[in-house]
């Protein structure tokens, strides 16, 4: 059984895949916040922008088989744009709930894979785009990957722990709260003294995209 809070088309907003149109496959639950704004203050991750708790948003649900998760999927990507199906496994933390077989499932059914991961869980093998996202004083299980993308700023987290991580790209991106301008400014300044980080900024967030 997969559970997802949402299922819905957009762009890509962040990191090196933004721009492209993908069916985003929200997950519900969380294993570093249980989602309730009173628990947020002494939860391992505290700065969540994403609500993920229940199968109430849009074409979300419980879907017993992978192949229930695909024709779900396929739904939502529709009929006029078959080449270059794409889709962003997210949540909440997808990989509580992300295993083999559904890989296999929407691979075989033509999907571009990429997985938004707190990096806490090992990802299975198979997905093409792995985006780890660390989370304060959490250790990291899957250490790899196409891109390691660090909101920022956080608490005893010094960027340049990851540099020897395998990860093709590394990006900071400005936390989204109260301090977002100061926050920006801090992303600017890092990326322009250490060249290895790029700048992530949620582009969706800026054009009114979900
Ligand atoms: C909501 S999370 C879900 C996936 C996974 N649990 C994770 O944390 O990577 C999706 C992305 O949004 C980022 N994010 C969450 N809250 C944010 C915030 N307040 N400002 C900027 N990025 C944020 C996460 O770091 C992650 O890269
Ligand atoms: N447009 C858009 N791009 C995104 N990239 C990562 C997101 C996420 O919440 O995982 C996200 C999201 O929620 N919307
Ligand atoms: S790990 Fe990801 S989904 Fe979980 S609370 Fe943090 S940002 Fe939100
Ligand atoms: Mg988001």
């Amino acid at each position: 059984m997969y559970s997802f809070k949402e299922i819905f088309l957009t762009l890509q907003g962040e990191g090196g895949q933004a721009g492209r149109v993908n069916v985003f496959a929200r997950f519900a639950g969380c294993n570093l916040w249980s989602g309730r704004e009173q628990d947020r203050a002494t939860a391992a991750c505290d700065f969540c922008d994403t609500d993920f708790v229940g199968t109430d948003g849009e074409n979300g649900g419980r879907f017993p088989t992978p192949a229930d998760v695909v024709a779900a999927l396929d739904a939502v990507w529709g009929e006029g744009r078959a080449a270059g199906k794409a889709v962003v496994f997210t949540g909440g933390e997808p990989l509580l709930q992300l295993d083999s077989d559904l890989i296999a499932a929407v691979k075989a059914a033509g999907y571009f894979i990429a997985v938004e991961t707190n990096g806490t869980l090992k990802a299975p093998a198979g997905i093409d785009w792995v985006c780890v996202s660390p989370k304060g004083q959490n250790r990291l299980h899957q250490t790899s990957g196409q891109e390691l993308k660090l909101v920022w700023p956080q608490e005893n987290v010094d960027p340049s722990d990851f540099l020897e991580m395998q990860f093709e790209r590394f990006y900071l991106q400005p936390k989204d709260n109260p301090r977002q301008a100061a926050n920006t400014q801090a992303v600017i300044d890092y990326c322009l003294l250490h060249p290895q980080w790029r700048m992530s900024v949620q582009t969706h967030k800026l054009v009114g995209l979900k």
